[in-house]
C-alpha cells in the first residue's frame, strides 16, 4: 500500500446545478491537489457528501478518481455504509478498481454495540483484502467506537489505522498511546489536528485542506516531523478556516469557498443548503485571514 500519511483532503464532490455530479470538476480539483502538494486524495467521505451520493455515483467517483489520479498519490475511497453487506460491496469495488485503501464510518442510525461495532469491520475486513481506515464521528453517527473497539479492529486484516473525528485530544492520545505496530491514528477534526500529528499521529483527514491544500500539506509534515514552530504558526495562520468551514453544515462552506477561488461549483444536494450570506461573509474573512484572498 502506497503510504496513508500527511495531509488527506476529505474532497468534496463537485455538482452541477441540476445536481449531476461533475466529473470533469472532480479531475481538474484532482489536478490541483496533486500540483499544491495534498499527500493523499480522499473521494466520498462525509464532505463528499456521501449520505446522498448513491450507490452507483460512489463508485463511480471512485473508479473515476482511482483512473485520473494514474497512481501519481494514494486514493482513499470512502466505502462507509451502514449496512455491513453494503460496505463490503463498495469495498470490493475500491479494491477492483485499485484504490489504494478504504475510509469505512462506524455504522451510523441503526446505533450498533461495540460488539457489534467489531463484527461489523471484521466481516468487511475478512470478505475484501485491501487496507481500510476506520472512521470515528459520532457526532454525526451517534453510535461512537470506543478506543478499546478500535484497538481491538487493529487486529483485523488490513486495517491499518483509524480516524479519530471526535476533536477529543485526551482519547486520541490514549489510541496513540495503545496502537499496536502498523495502526495509525489519523484526526478528523482539522481544529484539533495538529495536536494529534504532534503527539505521533500519522495524518488528518482535511476539510481544510480543499481550501488550503499547499499549506495544510506543509502543517501536516511539519508536524509529524517534529517542526513544531513551523506547524504551530501554519495552524494559526489556517485556524479561521478550520473554525469557519462548519460555520454551516459541511461542506456547504467548503463549496462556497471553493467556488470563490474560481476552483468548484457551489452547488450540493438537499438536504444541504447553499451557504448563508450570513455564512459567506464568515468564510469570506478566513479566506482573507488565511492570505487566500
Ligand atoms: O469528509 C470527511 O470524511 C470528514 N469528516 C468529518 C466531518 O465532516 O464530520 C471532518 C473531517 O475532517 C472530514
Amino acid at each position: 500500500m502506497n503510504a496513508i500519511v500527511g495531509s488527506i483532503v476529505a474532497l468534496v464532490t463537485p455538482m452541477h446545478e441540476d445536481g449531476r455530479i461533475d466529473f470533469d470538476g472532480l479531475r481538474s480539483l484532482i489536478d490541483w491537489h496533486i500540483d499544491q502538494g495534498t499527500d493523499v486524495i480522499g473521494v466520498v467521505g462525509t464532505t463528499g457528501e456521501s449520505p446522498t451520493v448513491t450507490m452507483e455515483e460512489n463508485r463511480e467517483v471512485i473508479r473515476v478518481a482511482v483512473e485520473h489520479v494514474k497512481g501519481r498519490k494514494p486514493v482513499l475511497a470512502g466505502t462507509g455504509a451502514n449496512a455491513t453487506a453494503e460496505a463490503i460491496e463498495l469495498s470490493r469495488f475500491a479494491k477492483q478498481v485499485g484504490a489504494d485503501a478504504t475510509l469505512s464510518v462506524v455504522p451510523y442510525y441503526n446505533k450498533p454495540s461495540q460488539e457489534g461495532i467489531y463484527q461489523h469491520f471484521k466481516a468487511i475486513a475478512e470478505a475484501v483484502d485491501i487496507p481500510m481506515m476506520l472512521y470515528n464521528v459520532p457526532g454525526r453517527t451517534v453510535a461512537d467506537m470506543a478506543p478499546e473497539t478500535a484497538i481491538r479492529c487493529a487486529a483485523l486484516p488490513g486495517v491499518f489505522g483509524i480516524k479519530e473525528a471526535t476533536g477529543n485530544i485526551e482519547r486520541a492520545a490514549w489510541l496513540i498511546k495503545h496502537a499496536p505496530a502498523g495502526f495509525s491514528i489519523y484526526s478528523g477534526d482539522d481544529g484539533t489536528a495538529i495536536a494529534l500529528m504532534l503527539m505521533g499521529g500519522r495524518g488528518s483527514v482535511s476539510v481544510t485542506a480543499n481550501i488550503a491544500p499547499k499549506a495544510m500539506h506543509e502543517l501536516c509534515m511539519a508536524a509529524i516531523e517534529g517542526r513544531v514552530r513551523e506547524a504551530t504558526a501554519l495552524h494559526f495562520q489556517l485556524l479561521p478556516l478550520h473554525k469557519q468551514l462548519f460555520c454551516e453544515p459541511s461542506p456547504a462552506p467548503a463549496k462556497w469557498a471553493l467556488n470563490k477561488l474560481g476552483r468548484s461549483s457551489n452547488h450540493l444536494r438537499l438536504p444541504l443548503t447553499p451557504l448563508t450570506p450570513a455564512g459567506q461573509q464568515l468564510v469570506e474573512g478566513a479566506l482573507r485571514e488565511a492570505g487566500l484572498l
